[in-house]
């Protein structure tokens, strides 16, 4: 099996069901914000504060192309697919999941101060702001292999609904190695 992929803005799951989704799956989970963390020392919201953002996106860059191509779940960041050649990578490589949320559930879930204050692009930005950001991003996540629906699932229903999708494709799609 090729790497999973999982992409989508801020809150909508990422972290959370790519920890379970790799449980289910036996494979390892790899979140891109941590492997920056580890290479760099610094948390994300440290790399913001001294480095800048367009930093922080080539740190980004680099850890998804270190990241294994099998057996893995890889948890992205909410702005990985901003670089177009990292959406075609994993595309490539992999199979991309888009975890779809309209914008009020994500924000119900980002208020969360434990949540805000861990997100660099949520503490300069006002909610239209934020939104503005959303609908710039969504065309890219539309891009996916595979959409998956958030909006009043809980995350197990998430990882269940997930599975069932690559349940449903053959050998070929999940392992593009194989003609
Ligand atoms: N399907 C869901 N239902 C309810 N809360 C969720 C769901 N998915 C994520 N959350 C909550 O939203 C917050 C952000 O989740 P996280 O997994 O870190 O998202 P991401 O990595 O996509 O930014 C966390 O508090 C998490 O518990
Ligand atoms: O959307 C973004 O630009 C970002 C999303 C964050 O990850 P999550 O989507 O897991 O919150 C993290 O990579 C960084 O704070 C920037
Ligand atoms: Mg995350």
């Amino acid at each position: 099996m090729n790497t999973i992929y999982l992409v989508g803005f801020m809150g909508c799951g990422k972290t959370s069901v790519g920890k379970l989704l790799s449980k289910q799956l036996e494979v390892p989970p790899y979140d891109v914000d941590s492997t920056v963390e580890k290479l760099r020392g610094k948390s994300i919201k440290e790399i913001f504060q001294s480095e800048g953002e367009d930093t922080f996106r080539n740190y980004e860059s680099l850890a998804i192309r270190q990241l294994p191509l099998e057996h893995a779940v890889v948890m992205t960041g909410g702005g990985a697919v901003v670089r177009e050649e990292n959406l075609s990578y994993m595309k490539d490589k992999g199979i991309v999941i888009y975890l779809k949320t309209s914008f009020p559930v994500l924000w119900n879930r980002l208020m969360n101060e434990e949540e805000r204050k861990k997100r660099p692009m949520l503490l300069t930005r006002t909610k239209e702001e934020v939104q503005a950001l959303f609908g710039e991003r969504s065309k890219h996540y539309e891009k996916c292999d595979i959409e998956i629906v958030t909006d009043h699932f809980t995350t197990e229903e998430v990882c269940h609904q997930i599975l069932e999708k690559l349940n449903r494709l053959n050998t070929k799609q999940l392992d593009k190695t194989k003609k």
